[in-house]
């Protein structure tokens, strides 16, 4: 563990130096959040597929999970077992894949203990994740957000030095989207890009007959993302594979529905973001 951050330090100007978060997060090329106002709509899913998606195509990806109180990328990713380290040099995230993953998920003694911390001790652990982990040089450091509007989402816009934006997932119901279009209001206040917003839950193709189900309605989301002005990234229906995403990350050949659509989408955003890259400072690892 110590020698896979020390070797990423021999490469940097910060060696010695690198204590706090922004020292950290200049050795990153790529920062963005996915988040929404509402909670359950899959921005763990968009978040831990993206991740996968950008590993799979050999960049360096890194993975937080910011939700404090209710992380769930170590489960989805199936690496609920593994653990963080703490070594001199800071915090090792786990590793699934090429992915460096940090969650609180990965630091709590079992899977069913609470964390019950008001405002200021997310605040420092959120501090902590971006100022003591040794995510080294990432193409990618992707940010799962917790649901809504207020302390997690408003620190790590503050934090995070050169964000290049968020994605905005919403599921086609009035209430989501309602929550919806109150996130994408308040990162517009924050001066946060708005790389486009997803329609998850966005019907279902039946197994058996193929027919897509209206299952909570769909199309919603697009309308919404035009009035708002917001590129609409594409739709996702309910799909069982997207449950399951550590079959995909295993490298299990799987095509589904869900899984076609979240790969459009993830062309979709990277190709938003190398838009801006003039300096073509990405390269495939
Ligand atoms: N398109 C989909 N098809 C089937 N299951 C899905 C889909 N999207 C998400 N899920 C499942 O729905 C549940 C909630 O998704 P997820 O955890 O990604 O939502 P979230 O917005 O991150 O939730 P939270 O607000 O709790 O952080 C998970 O069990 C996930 O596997």
């Amino acid at each position: 563990m110590q020698d896979r951050c020390d070797m990423a330090c021999d490469r940097c100007d910060a060696r010695g130096s690198c204590t706090d978060e922004e020292n950290r997060m200049r050795r990153i090329k790529r920062k963005m959040l996915v988040g929404s106002g509402k909670g359950g709509v899959g921005k763990s899913t968009v978040a831990a597929y993206l991740a996968i998606w950008l590993a799979k195509r050999g960049y360096s990806v890194g993975l937080l999970d910011a939700d404090i109180t209710g992380p769930n990328i170590p489960k989805l990713l199936g690496i609920e077992d593994e653990r963080l380290t703490v070594g001199p040099d800071g915090i090792h995230p786990a590793t699934v894949g090429n992915i460096k993953v940090v969650s609180m998920a990965l630091i709590l003694p079992t899977s069913g203990t609470s964390v019950v911390w008001r405002g200021p001790m997310k605040m420092a652990a959120i501090k902590q994740f971006l100022s003591d982990v040794c995510w080294g040089d990432l193409d990618y450091l992707i940010v799962d957000l917790p649901p809504g509007t207020s302390d997690e989402p408003i620190s790590l816009v503050q934090l995070i030095p050169d964000l290049d934006g968020v994605v905005v997932v919403t599921t086609p119901q009035d209430v989501a989207i309602i929550d919806t279009l109150k996130s994408i209001d308040m990162f517009r206040k924050m001066n946060v890009r708005i790389i486009g917003m997803v329609e998850n839950m966005s019907g279902l193709v039946c197994p058996h007959c193929g027919k897509r189900v209206e299952a909570f309605g769909s199309g919603n989301g697009e309308v919404h993302a035009r009035d708002m002005d917001v590129d609409f990234l594409g739709s996702v229906p309910v799909d069982p594979e997207l449950s399951m995403l550590y079959r995909y990350l295993d490298g299990i050949e799987v095509s589904s529905p869900g899984l076609r659509s979240m790969e459009a989408i993830a062309f979709k955003i990277t190709r938003a973001l190398d838009t801006d890259d003039r300096e073509g400072t990405l390269q495939r690892g």
